[in-house]
């Protein structure tokens, strides 16, 4: 643990020629992570970012360098810009993925925060060394949980997206953690049908789809 940070960098997304944008920049681990759904919302908005991604033996020289200790970071005109959300909510505007109804976006945020509360449940399970405890936060997070959650969107839904049926970023955000979810189990979100259709609506967006038809690999697996 503890080099200096990488500078490695992908090669920018390509982005609608219609956008004018700043120049962006994610920081995050060589990993899916946190920082997956941002690229997803940054690409279903056609926006174009460079991205420096760094190891777990990076991270304690990088960690000091952020203003919070943590990453997700996107680097706005240089600008530092932290908190997952935060950064999903800055990259869905400039990329026109909000609802012109105040309220609308608000339910939007619900479920994004809530989401965002399900992966940091989602995070410490997968990161607990205790097997027992593992297993006991995996049932109650895969068994109780989720189900809940889930169950109670589900119910809620009437249009295609969380909304309307013109996806906002908070559509995008759920969509890729959807996705995830159904790669370790499908049948996590099997029994939900219109959660599945939501999934597979974000796999459909212009951006995403042409995002994930190169997916980029990662040396860190989760
Ligand atoms: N509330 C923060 C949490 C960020 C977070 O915990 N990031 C992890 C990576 S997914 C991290 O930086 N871990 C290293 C550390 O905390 O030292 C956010 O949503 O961005």
């Amino acid at each position: 643990m503890g080099s200096v940070c990488s500078s490695r960098s992908s090669a920018p997304v390509e982005a609608s020629p219609t956008t004018k944008m700043p120049s962006l920049k994610l920081v995050y681990f060589d990993g899916k992570g946190r920082g997956e759904p941002i690229r997803w919302i940054l690409a279903a908005g056609g926006q174009a970012f460079e991205q420096e991604k760094f190891g777990f033996e990076e991270w304690p020289a990088k960690k000091p360098t952020t203003p919070y200790g943590s990453v997700p970071l996107l680097e706005v005109d240089g600008e530092p810009l932290c908190q997952t959300l935060a950064i999903a909510r800055y990259a869905g505007t400039i990329g026109g993925l909000v609802s012109t109804d105040p309220f609308k976006n608000a339910l939007g945020d619900e479920a994004a925060d809530t989401m965002a509360e399900l992966c940091s449940t989602f995070f410490s399970t997968m990161f607990e060394k205790d097997a027992e405890k593992k297993a006991a936060d995996e049932k109650k997070l895969f068994e109780e949980t989720m189900p809940k959650i889930f169950g109670l969107w589900e119910s809620r839904m009437s249009t295609k997206f969380l909304t309307a049926d013109k996806p906002i970023w908070q559509d995008v955000f759920l969509g890729h953690w959807l996705s995830r979810f159904a790669e370790i189990n499908p049948q996590l979100i099997a029994k939900y049908p219109k959660l599945t259709a939501l999934k597979d609506a974000v796999l459909q967006i212009d951006g995403v789809k042409k995002y994930l038809a190169n997916p980029p690999t990662y040396s860190i697996p989760l």
